[in-house]
């Protein structure tokens, strides 16, 4: 090896390693480096000068990556038991792999990347053996049968990427976006909740993959456009005619698609709670929560249903809520074969990512009047808002693995890293101007 050449090595060696110690350097120093709230700056400082945070899982180092934090916690994840021992269907399709290993304190394993990459795949290209309309949405959901019996839930392309939903528009009136399926699921993952449905770009052929193997409720819509491009409206409440028709170029359209979920329990009803921060669906009717901030107080804290890690569980999907900039929510499930100590589920997403420009600050209410929150929940935040990483960055590296990627625009990643700011106030605000206590608003219940 001549001088140059090993320049030349020892430069990529140089470059190798540098790439080791921090994927993607750019633009990546975290959350506050554009969105910066001074009094987040301060109670920030608190939390890492606090005898219980140093030296505890909790404690946050300036230099390590999100990923390293999130790794850790995994590890210390508590294991709860499998859906497996409910389930009795024989097999060894990768769907039916899923389904039993369902677990009491989380939806998927994230360490076991083969099942999660093999389930997408499947839903992403298996062929369409069955197409259905999901009579339970209101507005165009198919569910779609695989060649290997699997299921997905499939929500076709409504709006393009950079349509923005008119700040008029209410939310009970939004259409669905398959992008904030996308999204929501990733945005899951990378804040290490695990409670999301699995799910995937996929594009259809609306000729092979619906007209050719739908009921017929579905193939009754269909019909070809002015232009000749395979058009269907399905059947359902809202957006369902021809005036909103779903159409193909010619006839291949783009969509989310999400595993489909068992049974949530042996007898429906009791695995759905009312969320108790739902909105009302009438632009002129409030719900008691929108006038009353003791409203946690005294309807919510203290009642039964919200027992044990189950108003921690609430916390953490306002959060998520308000991050995506959901208004939807208006039902949650769970899987009550697990009984209460269990997770609950987030699922149907597709009222997100709408309005960039908008911080849907009411999405918070849940935390604000409770001022409460799980301090897996807070470090996460924290670390995001500190860097190296910031959320942008590490829901759009999770985003790039989709095959419709690009999923968000810029302007709704920025939002993102202002929104992370915005939620470290709402409970700095609880200790320092509503005098609350720490270890009462930030409650360790070893959920991680
Ligand atoms: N991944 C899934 N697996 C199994 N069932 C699902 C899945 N996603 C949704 N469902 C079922 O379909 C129903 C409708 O879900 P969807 O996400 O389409 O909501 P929606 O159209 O917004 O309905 P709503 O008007 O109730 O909000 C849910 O209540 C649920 O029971
Ligand atoms: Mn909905």
């Amino acid at each position: 090896m001549d001088e140059r050449e090993m320049f030349t090595h020892r430069h990529i060696l140089d470059h190798n390693q540098m790439n080791l110690e921090s994927p993607n350097v750019k633009n990546n120093r975290g959350s506050r480096s554009k969105h910066s709230v001074l009094e987040v700056d301060r109670f920030i400082k608190e939390y890492t000068e606090r005898a219980d945070i140093i030296n505890s899982i909790y404690q946050l180092n300036e230099r390590e990556h999100y990923h390293v934090i999130l790794s850790r916690l995994k590890e210390r994840r508590k294991e709860g038991k499998r859906m497996a021992e409910y389930l009795n269907i024989e097999g060894n399709e990768t769907w039916l792999l899923f389904q039993r290993d369902i677990n009491q304190f989380y939806l998927y394993n994230p360490t076991d990347h083969q099942l999660l990459n093999e389930l997408l795949k499947d839903l992403n290209s298996r062929p369409v053996v069955k197409a259905e309309i999901n009579r339970r949405s209101s507005q165009l959901v198919l569910i779609l049968t695989l060649d290997d019996g699997g299921k997905g839930v499939f929500k076709p392309m409504r709006l393009a990427r950079e349509v923005e939903t008119s700040d008029d528009l209410y939310y009970f009136s939004e259409m669905e976006r398959h992008t904030s399926e996308i999204a929501a699921f990733h945005l899951d993952k990378v804040l290490g909740f695990y409670r999301a449905p699995p799910t995937i770009g996929r594009i259809l052929n609306i000729t092979r993959d619906i007209e050719q193997v739908g009921e017929d409720t579905l193939t009754k819509t269909v019909y070809r456009s002015p232009v000749g491009n395979v058009c269907f409206y399905g059947n359902c409440k809202n957006f369902c005619d021809p005036a909103f028709a779903v159409c193909g170029q010619p006839d291949m359209i783009q969509g989310s698609i999400s595993a489909f979920l068992p049974s949530r329990s042996f007898h429906s009803a009791s695995a759905i709670l009312h969320h108790p921060w739902s909105r009302s669906y009438n632009m002129k009717l409030k719900q008691s929560w929108e006038t009353n901030e003791e409203y946690c107080e005294t309807s919510v804290k203290g009642q039964s249903e919200f027992k044990g890690r189950r108003l921690l569980d609430f916390m953490d999907t306002s959060v998520f809520d308000f991050l995506i900039g959901n208004m939807d929510r208006h039902n949650v499930e769970f899987f009550s074969q697990f009984g209460a100590d269990t997770f609950l589920l987030h699922y149907d997403h597709g009222r997100g990512f709408g309005k960039s420009q908008y911080d849907c600050m009411s999405c918070l209410a849940p935390v604000r009047q409770c001022c409460l929150i799980r301090l897996s929940t807070l470090a996460k935040l924290i670390k995001l808002y500190i860097g190296p990483d910031s959320l942008r960055h590490v829901l759009q590296e999770s985003l790039k693995a989709d095959p419709l990627a690009p999923i968000l625009r810029e302007r709704h990643l920025d939002a993102l890293d202002r929104r992370v700011g915005l939620i470290i106030k709402v409970i700095s605000d609880c200790i320092t101007r509503k005098r609350k206590l720490w270890q009462e608003v930030i409650v360790n219940d070893g959920v991680i």
